[in-house]
């Protein structure tokens, strides 16, 4: 029988609003016990430490290569990553010895899947000391030697939660809306179809806190109020990412921010949300077929604006639309959930990525273990 573990997955994702805490129990292949989940966001300033290290990371040409600052603000995020671990453990009454394993993301600084690059900051080494519990981190650089895009990774979690779509002979597409989308389509005969989908929510974020100073659209209330400017959403959706054969991953800042001569505040966030909903239509034209049901996670299921925009378009495919809940999942918790997955099949030597995920040239596993 394969071993079942205990891991909690931590992501911090692109749009830099915390970490993701979250414990499943599993053999790393199709046994899932899904745990308690718990969102660390990070306060203001750490969000402009973590924008500063973009910056320091643009000019870089090696993934082992960190400034002094860069390095500062690596050392930071891994500490805060432990301040999260222990915050989790002590909220649910755990100890750090019924831990198997950490899988540990850290935060993407800069993806150029065109050079073969990828640098994620945090020390898994350091995480591991600080937290007495073993790390598996830096799980994307494997399949970027093996011709891989590097992302997303994520899709093979999603495979394992499609069992159920499966038994009733639906294909079903997994879609996540972070900073930036990415999708996972699951054939009725279990063939996987994955990769990143364009801007989710990112563009929207830039665009309210450049604005009003908040952080995000809430609940998608000011798109609401607003109207899609065309021009603009054409721009966009005209982006030579939707065209070609070939799917590319993405980095944050691939798409550049709306200027603010562009748009009202409403029209840019609706126009915005619009594009987001239009990108995943768009990039699921590239599926082998139109999915029967759509399960929307990340934190762009909650911008009612996106949402309805995404659905209208997906029904009038014939296809229908659930939230991660609807689907009996939880769609704060699923990347960090992912993230746990991940690190129980690193260390059985299990594949993270296949030619279909990340275009990797074989399946290929990947990670590095860093033990207390
Ligand atoms: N209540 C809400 N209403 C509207 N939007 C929200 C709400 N809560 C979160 N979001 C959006 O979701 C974003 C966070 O989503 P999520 O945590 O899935 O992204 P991420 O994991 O950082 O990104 P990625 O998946 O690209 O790595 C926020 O930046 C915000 O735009
Ligand atoms: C390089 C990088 O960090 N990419 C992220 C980003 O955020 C969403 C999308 O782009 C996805 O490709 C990926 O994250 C998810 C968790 C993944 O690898 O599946």
């Amino acid at each position: 029988m394969d071993v079942i573990r205990t891991a909690i997955g931590l992501m911090s994702g692109t749009s830099m609003d915390g970490i993701d805490v979250a414990l499943i129990r599993t053999d790393g292949r199709g046994f899932i016990e899904r745990g308690p989940f718990l969102g660390v966001p990070y306060e203001t300033e750490f969000r402009e430490r973590l924008k500063r290290a973009l910056d320091l990371a643009r000019p870089l040409h090696h993934r082992s290569k960190r400034p002094a600052e860069l390095r500062d603000i690596e050392l930071e995020l891994t500490g805060r990553h432990a301040i999260a671990v222990t915050a989790f453990l002590e909220r649910f009454g755990l100890s750090a010895y019924v831990i198997d394993v950490l899988g540990f993301h850290g935060q993407t600084v800069l993806h150029r899947p065109d050079e073969g690059l990828t640098i994620q900051i945090g020390d898994g080494g350091d995480l591991a000391r600080r937290t007495g519990i073993s790390v598996v981190y830096d799980m994307r650089a494997n399949d970027m030697v093996h011709g891989g895009q590097g992302a997303p990774l994520v899709p093979a979690y999603h495979a394992a939660l499609a069992g159920k779509f499966q038994q009733a002979g639906q294909a079903v597409c997994f879609v996540n809306i972070g900073g930036i989308s990415n999708l996972t389509f699951i054939g009725t005969d279990g063939r996987i179809v994955a990769f990143d989908s364009g801007p989710g929510n990112t563009l929207i974020d830039q665009w309210v806190e450049m604005q009003t100073g908040k952080t995000y659209d809430p609940g998608g209330e000011i798109g609401g109020r607003g109207k899609v400017v065309a021009a603009v959403a054409e721009r966009y959706l005209e982006s030579p990412f939707f065209r070609g054969n070939v799917r590319r991953s993405l980095d944050r800042g691939d798409f550049a921010p709306l200027r603010s001569e562009e748009a009202s505040l409403e029209d840019g966030a609706r126009t915005l949300a619009h594009v987001a909903a239009a990108s995943i239509i768009k990039s699921a034209g590239f599926l082998p077929e139109t999915p029967s049901t759509y399960v929307v996670c990340g934190g762009g299921r909650l911008n009612g604006t996106l949402m309805a925009e995404f659905s209208a378009m997906a029904e009038s495919l014939g296809s229908r639309v659930l939230s991660a809940e609807q689907a009996g999942f939880d769609g704060d918790a699923m990347e960090a959930e992912a993230w746990a997955y991940l690190a129980v099949r690193s260390l059985d030597g299990l594949p993270l990525t296949f030619p279909g995920t990340t275009g990797v040239s074989a399946p290929v596993s990947g990670g590095v273990l860093a033990t207390p």
